[in-house]
């Protein structure tokens, strides 16, 4: 179980993060909501070690070390510029002592189709389906993906929503950042809704849609309005 205790995180004189405590299971897909500057990414960070903390604690089945067992696709890739996509590759599977099977994902994501061009040239998705198939090449039990739909054409989201429900039945704890969400709603098992550094409402999708019975859009898209206030006579504020 990866556990957060009290955490908090500051950039400078801006608390971020505010006494945030949580748990993720393994076997269970997370859905972090929260609008734009709530956090979440930072708390990705946090979790990953690329952010340190200032108070609080993050810890992997009690134990500390969770920079090394959480892996974190990124939501704008923008490293190894002028590397090609087969070269950052076949540089991440060197490093790693036991790089994740992950052809199913290559051929997903078509990574063929532009392993030869520059990363400065990749385009958007092409830059969002590389760091996909890095996050999981890792071969990390704890995989963070931020906003891992975004981008991609409707054939790839599709695909990998599949894919990442297999990774969940192989056992992954999955925390998932997106702002899109209508249409991946079975890929979710909890909801978690952040708002300014803190968690304003947990549970599981199932339970969140029988608590909030007004919901003025379909699906979780409307538990998340109506758990933020932010709809007024039927109009998003
Ligand atoms: N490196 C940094 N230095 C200073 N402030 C930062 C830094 N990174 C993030 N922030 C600030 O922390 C707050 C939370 O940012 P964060 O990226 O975690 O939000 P988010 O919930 O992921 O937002 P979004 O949905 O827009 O991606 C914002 O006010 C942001 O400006």
């Amino acid at each position: 179980m990866l556990q957060l205790h009290d955490v908090n995180k500051a950039y400078a004189s801006q608390t971020v993060l505010q006494n945030l405590s949580i748990s993720f299971e393994f076997g269970q897909c997370y859905l972090l909501l929260g609008e734009n500057g709530a956090g979440k990414s930072t708390l990705f960070k946090c979790i990953v070690g690329d952010e340190p903390i200032n108070g609080g604690s993050i810890t992997l089945n009690g134990e500390q070390n969770v920079a090394d067992l959480a892996a974190l696709q990124y939501q704008f890739f923008d490293s190894y510029t002028f590397l090609k996509v087969h070269e950052v590759i076949s540089l991440f599977t060197k490093l790693l002592d036991q790089p994740a099977n992950v052809k199913e994902l290559y051929d997903i994501l078509d990574l063929a189709d532009f392993e030869k061009t520059l990363i400065k040239n990749c385009s958007g998705g092409q830059r969002k389906a590389l760091s996909l198939y890095l996050a999981f090449l890792l071969n990390k039990p704890v995989v963070l993906l931020d906003e891992p739909f975004a981008d991609l054409d409707l054939k790839k989201k599709k695909q990998l929503i599949t894919y990442l429900r297999g990774e969940i039945a192989n056992d992954k704890c999955l925390i998932i950042i997106s702002h899109e969400i209508a249409g991946f709603e079975s890929l979710f098992d909890v909801v978690c809704v952040m708002k300014d550094g803190h968690f304003i409402e947990i549970g599981s999708s199932k339970e969140l849609q029988k608590k909030y019975v007004n919901p003025v859009f379909p699906g979780l898209e409307g538990v998340y309005f109506e758990i933020t206030g932010q709809v007024l006579g039927g109009a998003v504020r």
